[in-house]
């Protein structure tokens, strides 16, 4: 494989080593004779929120499970807040979260005593810095399950026994959180509390947040970094507007003059505009400029690995430096 780096990445100073939650090198998986990873490396630094996107079957569970520590690696290293994932203990496991796909079990608990019951866990590794587990009431006001805290967590609805799972993944205040499709059953506004609250955890308080998800919209909203697995690598790696922007960098143009739609593509949009202006002004109406989407990018990505695949073409990876 041919790896395109940009201008920029190697000089990028090495972060120090306590800011470096995340450090995965070379990570193999098979299963049986199928191999699954084949050579998967990135590094989230502390505060990062990073979406790991790709298609059905593409490893994205297996990753995150191999990080969790659930599940034992075929080759690679691998370092979770400074750890091998596979050795682990409990004092290393108390600051992780694990938000998991579906969750279906103390059906008969009412929310509040699950949630003070599980919190009670974390509270031997409380620190000056880190005080865990997060006050109960707080919590269900966090996560806008404060109405419905006396209720038992078989009464609760689909969305609301969502919250339920997210409350559970963060009652420990984790230093690192893993969320595989956290919204899936949310209506748009606890879609959108969730996203403040994603924000929240990664902005006040330091939390490194890997999630997967299959809702590109948001994964632009969320994340720092986009990583995009396809074929058992990381194909890309970098912010969700810079790779928007490398892979189609015409923007579309749109407007009507005179009754009549015209449409345009230019690479300087800006330019192209002051033209239009300064030719037709006042007469230019309707107008739209549509940038290349996160959608568009992760299309045009995968299509082009899949067909690489198939030809036995090299693909390219698209590695873009810290824009933060
Ligand atoms: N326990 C297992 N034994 C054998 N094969 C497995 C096992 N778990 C997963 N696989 C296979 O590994 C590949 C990756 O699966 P994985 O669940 O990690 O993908 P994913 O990217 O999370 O997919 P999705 O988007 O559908 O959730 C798939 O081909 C799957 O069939």
């Amino acid at each position: 494989m041919t790896a395109v780096h940009l201008a920029g990445v190697d000089a990028a100073p090495h972060p120090p080593d306590d800011d470096l939650v995340l450090d995965v090198r070379d990570l193999r998986m098979r299963y049986g004779t199928v191999d699954v990873l084949h050579g998967v490396s990135f590094t989230a630094r502390r505060g990062e929120v990073l979406a790991l996107l790709g298609p059905n079957g593409a490893g994205k569970t297996t990753t995150i499970e191999i990080l969790e520590g659930f599940r034992m690696r075929s080759a690679g290293e691998v370092r979770v807040l400074g750890a091998d994932p596979g050795r682990g203990d409990e004092r290393w496991r108390s600051r992780l979260g694990v938000v998991l796909q579906s969750w279906r079990d103390h059906g008969k608990w009412r929310v509040r005593d699950l949630l003070s019951h599980l919190g009670d866990f974390y509270a031997p590794y409380s620190t000056d810095r880190v005080r865990r587990p997060w006050p109960v009431d707080e919590l269900l006001a966090t996560v806008g399950l404060a109405a419905h805290a006396d209720k038992r967590v078989h009464q609760l609805s689909g969305g609301q026994r969502r919250r339920l799972d997210v409350a559970v993944g963060i009652v420990g205040r984790p230093e690192l959180l893993f969320l595989d499709e956290p919204t899936v059953g949310f209506d748009p506004a606890a879609r959108r509390e969730f996203h403040e609250l994603v924000h929240r955890l990664a902005d006040l308080d330091s939390t490194t947040i890997l999630l997967t998800t299959h809702d590109l919209d948001e994964a632009e909203k969320l994340a720092d970094r986009i990583l995009l697995l396809a074929g058992g690598r990381i194909i890309a790696d970098g912010s969700p507007h810079e790779l928007a922007r490398r892979v189609a960098g015409d923007a579309e143009i749109r407007w009507s003059r005179d009754g009549e739609r015209f449409v345009h593509a230019a690479a300087d949009a800006t330019g192209f505009l002051r033209e239009l202006f300064r030719q037709h002004g006042d007469a230019v109406q309707e107008l739209e400029v549509r940038r290349a989407s996160l959608e568009d990018a992760y299309m045009a990505l995968v299509y082009e690995q899949e067909s690489g695949a198939r030809t036995g073409a090299a693909a390219r990876v698209w590695q873009t430096g810290d824009e933060r």
